[in-house]
């Protein structure tokens, strides 16, 4: 093989053979140089004759002295001469001309050869505008046999040879068309348009490229900020079953995000789809803020919606407390410190502003007990028999006002609302239980006959169309919590809000996915999940409720602008409680009446100081902080004080829990096994604990609504 090339030698040859062919037989044009067929013509020169012509002319007195005897010739040449130098023009002329024509005869040869070898088809016809272009390919239209079919991979290797042969430049590209309706293939050149896109932009279209996320992905700029920075962009796909999915666009969502990095601006990356038109659009929101104080403001004017958080993207979240909502009740999960309590104020002061009154447990007596003669507030309740007998009152309301709705034929949205709170349920739910077991005769069949548990889960059922919305604050999710007894959560606390971490298990109970509300930012106080106005979680920050107790020893205590926030969010006028069932109505009388009293005569029992030196019995609170007749005194003090009661399904073996002696004392000890029964759906029937050591257990059974209390508060999913 030789290396040796010699470009006049290939062109003279070239030239030769397309201008006479292989074997020098001019009329055997339908064979191309290595003997296929072909429909390009022999190369005709235009400039052979001319030439010739300037030839004779110039060597017309040489010519004249050899033809000097005939007389026609002599003129002729004369003639010819005397037109030389125009002949030569003429001939350098042509020659250029057919030099160019040649290049585009072989131009029509070379797209021949490549449109046969690529597709297989011979084309009728390869038309090359003159001129040409040299080096490049300027123009060109392939005709191809009627009904030709290309395949796509073939017209793909067919363009990749044609943008080799014909040539790329610094400014220019050929571009290979295929116009299958017109049975032809079309180069142009082009402009190559330089590629402004930015960086971010160009990351997203060849993220998208590279993947087979969708088909023909295609992403254009759609909004700048004053400073041209890209805020918006459209991604147009074609459309896909896949693309509706939730599940997709979220894992979509993530890897643009991603891909497109921190925006300058600090604002976050959103997606909205639009899956049935085949595009999405990928914007900027507003980061979720750190901290929002309760507007003063009526974030929501509908005076049926109840907002206490704010998302990104200054989205609001709203308990939705009208008859058409789909979610009347609401269920907070926050463990200790998450923001429960602050959460229960926005939404009771907020339904308070709105003219919805609201009763209350409280059964660890600080958390709510801020909000006692609050504008709006029936009462709030400490004593677990008290929050028994309100319970069953409660239930007697319900029954009333749907009597009333029957007997009146109103609808249940002509009622009035009330908002009944029970917070810390697993704390009540534990005193009821122990109470049962270890209080007096009376207080034993009193229990009995209220059967507080089975009252509230028939509430949590059938309150919504007599107007009464339930508010249930635990500190952890538990199974037990989404059974029958204790009011199913899954299906009637269509509203959800967890504060701080969950479990992996509680993320499934609550968000029904196992990896909601699992990384949530404790470092920030409020934030949370919450549910949005489409039923799905998002993060949330809750609104900051200062407490609205106006007692000096909490008031003072508040910041200039929290006390601002007190004062601006107080009704003008206080929501009147409308009772249809005269149980409720005077079990709030003697409620207030006890309130009253206790807040008159009431003394909290002086702190005692153990081990600080001589004396034995020191009061070491500040007078400021003791109750005086003129103010309003604390709740009397609890009767038992549980840190916190959780499920006894939930106790882990080595945790240790208070049970009752046989004094009816709650004792410490050891749990060194624990045995879960469940039902087919899953459901706690019975939990066994066993407690003690060495040879000495002993076994005790809770039944599917069973809690066990803690010697401490469980930090389960606490901020850190
Ligand atoms: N939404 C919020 N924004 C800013 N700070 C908050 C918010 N919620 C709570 N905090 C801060 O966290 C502290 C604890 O909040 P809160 O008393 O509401 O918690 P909790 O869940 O009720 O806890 P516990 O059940 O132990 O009383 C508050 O004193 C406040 O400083």
């Amino acid at each position: 093989m030789s290396g040796n090339q010699d470009p006049l030698k290939d062109w003279i040859v070239a030239t030769w053979r397309d201008m006479f062919g292989d074997s020098g037989n001019a009329r055997s044009q339908q064979l191309s140089e290595n003997a296929r067929p072909t429909h390009i013509g022999r190369f005709l020169p235009l400039s052979l004759i001319v030439i010739a012509a300037a030839a004779a002319a110039v060597c017309a007195p040489r010519l004249i002295s050899v033809a000097a005897a005939n007389t026609r010739a002599t003129e002729v040449l004369t003639t010819l001469h005397g037109y030389r130098v125009a002949l030569i023009a003429a001939a350098a002329l042509l020659i250029a001309v057919d030099v160019l024509r040649h290049r585009s005869h072989r131009w029509s040869a070379m797209l021949e050869s490549v449109v046969r070898q690529t597709t297989g088809n011979l084309p009728k016809k390869v038309a090359v505008p003159f001129p040409s272009g040299w080096w490049v390919l300027r123009r060109a239209t392939i005709t191809l046999p009627r009904g030709t079919v290309v395949r796509p991979k073939q017209f793909e290797e067919l363009s990749r040879a044609i943008e080799a042969i014909a040539g790329t430049t610094a400014t220019k590209e050929v571009k290979v068309r295929h116009e299958a309706h017109r049975d032809r293939i079309v180069i142009r050149r082009r402009t190559i348009e330089p590629d402004e896109r930015s960086e971010r932009h160009k990351a997203l279209q060849s993220t998208l490229d590279a993947t087979s996320i969708f088909t023909d992905p295609k992403v254009t700029v759609s909004a700048r900020d004053e400073h041209g920075v890209e805020t918006c962009y459209r991604i147009s796909f074609e459309r896909s079953m896949n693309a509706g999915s939730r599940g997709f666009q979220g894992k979509v969502e993530e890897a643009l995000i991603a891909n497109a990095g921190e925006h300058e601006s600090g604002r976050h990356w959103t997606t909205d789809w639009h899956p049935a038109d085949g595009f999405l659009i990928m914007r900027l929101v507003a980061p979720m803020p750190s901290r929002i104080d309760h507007p003063l403001e009526l974030v929501d004017e509908n005076l049926r919606h109840l907002p206490y958080a704010t998302g990104e993207a200054d989205r609001t979240f709203i308990w939705d407390i009208s008859t058409r909502s789909n979610k009347p009740h609401c269920l907070i999960v926050g463990p200790t410190g998450g923001g429960k309590t602050s959460v229960i104020r926005t939404l009771l002061t907020e339904a308070a502003r709105r003219g919805i009154p609201f009763v209350g447990v409280d059964p660890k007596m600080i958390e709510l007990d801020g909000l006692e003669g609050y504008p709006g507030c029936g009462a709030i309740i400490y004593d677990p028999i008290r929050a028994a007998m309100l319970v069953r009152a409660l239930h007697s309301e319900m029954m009333a006002r749907n009597t009333y709705i029957h007997d009146m034929k109103i609808e249940g949205s002509q009622l009035p609302l009330m908002i009944a709170v029970l917070d810390e349920f697993f704390i009540l739910s534990g005193k009821w239980q122990r109470l049962a077991k270890t209080g007096d005769d009376e207080t034993r069949a009193l229990l009995k006959e209220l059967d507080p548990l089975n009252a509230w889960a028939d509430l949590a059922v059938l309150a919504r169309s007599a107007g009464i919305r339930l508010l249930l604050g635990v500190q952890r999710p538990d199974a037990s919590l989404f059974g029958g007894a204790s009011g199913n959560a899954r299906d009637n606390f269509g509203t959800r809000i967890s504060l701080g971490n969950l479990s992996q298990d509680g993320a499934l109970m609550m968000w029904g996915d196992s990896t909601v509300g699992r990384e949530v930012d404790t470092s920030v106080p409020g934030r949370g999940i919450a549910i949005g106005e489409d039923g799905s979680p998002a993060d949330g920050q809750m609104w900051w409720t200062p407490n609205v107790d106006r007692h000096p020893n909490k008031w003072n205590q508040l910041s200039e602008g929290e006390k601002a926030i007190v004062d601006g969010l107080a009704p003008v006028e206080a929501p009147g409680f409308t009772c249809y069932s005269t149980e409720l109505a005077e079990f709030i009388e003697t409620e207030r009446a006890l309130a009253k009293r206790a807040r008159e005569y009431g003394r909290a029992a002086e702190p005692i100081v153990i081990g600080t030196g001589d004396a034995a019995t020191t009061s070491t609170v500040a007078a400021s902080t003791t109750p005086s007749a003129e103010l309003p005194d604390a709740p009397h003090a609890a009767d038992d004080d549980f840190a916190d009661v959780i499920p006894a399904s939930a106790v882990e073996a080595g945790q240790t829990v208070l049970v009752d002696d046989d004094e009816g004392e709650l004792v410490p000890v050891t749990v060194t096994a624990v045995d879960v029964t469940r039902d087919g759906k899953g459901e706690v029937t019975s939990t066994v604990l066993t407690v003690g050591a060495g040879r000495v257990k002993t076994r005790i059974t809770f039944d599917a609504t069973g809690v066990v209390v803690l010697p401490e508060a469980d930090l389960v999913g606490a901020p850190a």
